[in-house]
Formats: structure tokens, C-alpha cells, sequence
């Protein structure tokens, strides 16, 4: 019985053209402007020093940083600095009505009838738990964080590395057996699987002739019941 499902978001919950031609333009067009009026907050100057020890240059400038975070973002680097910093422009985008967290339309209703029958809803992206937050309170469809009670990203660990589900896993507190995956890369839903969990594929546009896991087109098509098929 699966009494937990664990969703990523890109390509999964919301399109990854939202992500990739709203989102992230928005958080390079802003972000030197942006770092310059608030390197000295707190919650900033935090992440820019966790740059710097990513980066392994613990004295590198605010020049030299902006320079590495555009060299991030053009490889598409989960770089935990760089979605913290993201997270935090993006959060002006969303207050000043630029735009709005989108979801496929299949989305909302899946997650409050599962809700309703009492499975527990958790996020799982590389995006910064402030940025899967904003995306689901500023969402199309009106705030649904109320909807989850986990979120997690890349501090437990990379999405493609099976530890992550592991740490997932014991911070639930369930069996791994009762944990539902749902992503659109068949690499993050690999390992899942080899830490026991159950897995569901969503493919918004074309199957994925890579993958082994069961594949859907919409989050309709899916019915924790019904699991495992
Ligand atoms: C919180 S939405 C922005 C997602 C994001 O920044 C990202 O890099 C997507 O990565 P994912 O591993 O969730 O595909
Ligand atoms: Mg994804």
C-alpha cells in the first residue's frame, strides 16, 4: 500500500518550458542587480560563502562569483548556492505578479483527492525547498502548499543518487515498500528504485523508449490504490 508519494517537479508537476523560459531567465536577468542591492543580507552573504566553498576559492569576489553562477546556470548545475540564490529572485517575480507557478492541469486535483484519502504529499526537487514553495503557494491554481507536508531538495542529496531516496526514506519513517516516486527523468526514478521504492514515469510529451519504469501521460492515470501493477 503506498501511504507516501514523493513528487519532482520540472517536467513532472509543471512544464519544463515554464522552468526553462520563465524561471531561469528571470533569475539571470536579475541576478547582478539583485546580488548587488542585497549581498550584504544575511541569508545572502550565506549562500554567496557557500559558493565560494563549492567553487574551492574561499577569498573569489563578488565578480568572480557572479562569473561562476552564469557558468552554472548555462550547464544547468544544481549547484545548492545557486538554487538559493534562484529561489530568492524568483520570489520577486512571483510577489510582483510576473508570473505564476504553473502546474498541469492534472495536477491539482490528483494531489487533493490522494490528500483526501489520506496519503502523505511530499515535493522532492532540485529547486530550493523556498522555490517549490513559492512555485505551489503563487501556483495557477491558487496556494496548495497546504497540500504537502515534506520538502525536500538537494540537501539530502542529488536526485540521481540512491542515498537521497534512502534519507527520504528514513525522515518519513515509512518502508520503503509504501513510497511512490513520481519524476520524468527514468535516472532519478532508477534510483528510487534501488532504494525499494515504488516508481511512476510521467511523460507529458512522448514515451521514454530508455526506461523501464512504468510510464503515464497525466497525473489522471495514476491511482495509488492500484499499486503495485
Ligand atoms: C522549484 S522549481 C525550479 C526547479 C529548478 O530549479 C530545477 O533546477 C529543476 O530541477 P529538477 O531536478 O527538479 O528537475
Ligand atoms: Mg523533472
Amino acid at each position: 500500500m503506498i501511504r507516501a508519494i514523493v513528487t519532482d517537479i520540472e517536467g513532472t508537476t509543471s512544464d519544463i518550458r515554464f522552468v526553462h523560459q520563465v524561471l531561469f531567465p528571470f533569475a539571470r536577468k536579475h541576478l547582478e542587480p539583485w546580488l548587488t542591492r542585497h549581498q550584504h543580507e544575511a541569508l545572502i552573504a550565506h549562500s554567496l560563502d557557500d559558493l565560494r566553498q563549492e567553487l574551492g576559492q574561499p577569498q573569489a569576489s563578488q565578480a568572480e562569483l557572479i562569473t561562476a553562477l552564469y557558468a552554472f546556470m548555462d550547464q544547468d548545475r544544481k549547484s545548492p548556492a545557486l538554487k538559493a540564490l534562484q529561489g530568492m529572485i524568483w520570489r520577486d517575480g512571483y510577489l510582483n505578479g510576473d508570473f505564476t507557478g504553473d502546474l498541469y492541469a492534472d495536477v491539482p486535483p490528483a494531489l487533493r483527492a490522494w490528500q483526501q484519502r489520506d496519503i502523505i504529499l511530499c515535493v522532492y526537487s532540485s529547486g530550493s525547498v523556498a522555490a517549490q514553495k513559492l512555485l505551489f503557494g503563487y501556483s495557477d491554481a491558487g496556494d496548495l502548499t497546504g497540500l504537502f507536508s515534506h520538502w525536500f531538495d538537494t540537501h539530502v542529496g542529488g536526485k540521481r543518487e540512491v542515498t537521497s531516496y534512502r534519507n527520504i526514506q528514513q525522515q518519513l519513517g515509512l518502508p520503503p515498500q509504501e513510497l511512490l516516486f513520481l519524476s520524468d527523468i527514468h535516472q532519478e526514478l532508477d534510483a528510487a528504485r534501488s532504494a525499494g521504492w515504488h516508481t511512476l514515469q510521467l511523460v507529458r510529451d512522448q514515451p521514454d523508449t530508455g526506461s523501464t519504469h512504468r510510464q503515464v501521460a497525466s497525473f489522471a492515470e495514476i491511482n495509488p490504490e492500484l499499486l503495485p501493477i
